[in-house]
């Protein structure tokens, strides 16, 4: 074929792939479904264990499936002794997202139900993975920081568990309230990078775990999830000083985004393939953070925040994406900055999950064309 006729889409912008019943991005309205519900509705009337449900069933739970549901994942809390052997073998210099990779793929080769991927028991390791994920990334950052593994307690709902086993101490409400909104904000995004890599895998009839263990790779990246660890270390670069006021953190955040931009710097937490007039679900999550940062009475963070995102909006007119308010959340709840991509994980797994049934429901080996542009045919 000429090359002239050939139309590339780099990075697939804009090329609509497949059809998905699971969400809804509207860029121009800025919104987001999850199964016909706006996510701000969600976040403000449901658990996050009600939008996992709803991602994977296509409804809410009835309150006995509810009930029954949340039996299953509080049994399936506990970390797997062979999982926690393998963690413990892994240096703790290298990258948290490291583990949840590693983990994801043995608790795969581990699973009884491992080549089977039939709908009942790719829904089965779905909910598996969902219940055991806190544990790994609550004793990742743990033995990082030299501290033993913490069990699980099944009197407390998924988040507030997740907390406990994270830090030991019984959270309250507050900070568990807004730790289950970023679940839930952070669940389910259509075809972003990580879940259509979920589904390349899983279009060549591989299993579940293999799926969520290259997205969980995919999401590492900067451009991707890693980003709300990046914000992090904007702020750390700039310099988080807590007995400064809310102007001079402002002042110097913004002095310091107009140097980065004069350099032509990308700034991570900013920004979006799909949303180019703000992501929907930023006003939610920064609502968590403004009461984090009265909860722990943190105003320079919200200096920083405004100070970043106003010389961005002047310079550029770039909104912030989940990942920004969501990194500086995580900071004052006492997560250290490598946890947050993890973080990401345990929430995203249910969304990755969805789109791998959707996707095995109605499969399509995933293989796009490309056109050659080496040297033209020689000899040897
Ligand atoms: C949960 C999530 O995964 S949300 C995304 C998290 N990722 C980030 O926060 C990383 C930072 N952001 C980015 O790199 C980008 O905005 C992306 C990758 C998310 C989307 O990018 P694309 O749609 O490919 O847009 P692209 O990168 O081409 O940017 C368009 C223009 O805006 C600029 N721009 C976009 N984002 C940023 C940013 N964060 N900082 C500075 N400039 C930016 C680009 O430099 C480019 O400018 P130019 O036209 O003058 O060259
Ligand atoms: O949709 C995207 O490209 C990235 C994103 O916001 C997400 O995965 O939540």
């Amino acid at each position: 074929m000429n090359t002239a006729t050939v139309e590339i889409r780099k990075g697939l912008a804009g090329v609509v792939v497949d059809y998905t019943a699971i969400s809804k991005v509207n860029p121009d309205t800025n919104s987001l479904l999850y199964r016909g519900y706006p996510v701000q509705e969600l976040a403000a009337k449901c658990s996050f264990e009600e939008v996992a449900y709803l991602l994977w069933h296509g409804e809410l739970p009835t309150q006995e499936e509810l009930e029954q549901f949340r039996a299953a994942e509080r049994a399936g809390r506990a970390l797997d002794p062979s999982v926690k052997a393998v963690i413990d073998a892994l240096p703790t210099t290298g990258h948290p997202m490291d583990v949840c990779r590693t983990a994801a793929s043995v608790l795969g080769a581990r699973h009884p139900l491992a080549e089977d991927s039939s709908p009942e028991a790719n829904l089965t390791k779905a909910k598996d993975l969902f219940a055991a994920f806190p544990a790994v990334v609550a004793y990742d950052q743990r033995r990082r920081r030299g501290q033993a593994l913490v069990e699980p307690r099944d009197d407390l709902g998924y988040s507030a568990n997740f907390l406990w086993m994270t830090f030991g101490e019984e959270p309250v409400e507050e900070v568990v309230e807004a730790f289950d909104v970023s679940m839930i904000l952070y669940a389910e995004h259509s075809f972003n990078a990580s879940t259509f890599t979920a589904r390349v895998v899983t279009s060549t009839l591989s299993d579940l775990h293999s799926a969520v263990t290259a997205a969980i790779g995919a999401l590492k990246g900067p451009l991707h999830g890693g980003a709300n660890e990046a914000v992090m270390h904007t702020f750390e670069e700039i310099g988080i000083r807590t007995e400064e006021s809310l102007d001079e953190a402002a002042g110097r955040a913004k002095t310091w985004m107009e140097h980065a931009l004069a350099q032509k710097k990308k700034v991570m937490g900013f920004g979006h393939r799909v949303y180019k007039h703000g992501d929907s679900r930023v006003p939610t999550m920064k609502a968590a953070l403004d009461k984090m940062i009265a909860h722990y009475g943190r105003p320079e963070i919200l200096g920083l925040y405004n100070g970043l995102e106003q010389a961005m909006d002047e310079a550029k007119a770039i909104k912030p994406n989940l990942d920004y308010p969501a990194g500086p959340t995580y900071h004052l709840m006492g997560f250290d900055t490598p946890t947050f991509t993890p973080l990401f994980v345990a929430s995203r797994i249910t969304g990755w999950t969805a789109h791998i049934m959707e996707q095995t429901a109605s499969n399509s080996l995933i293989r796009p064309l490309s056109e050659y542009n080496g040297v033209e045919q020689r000899s040897v």
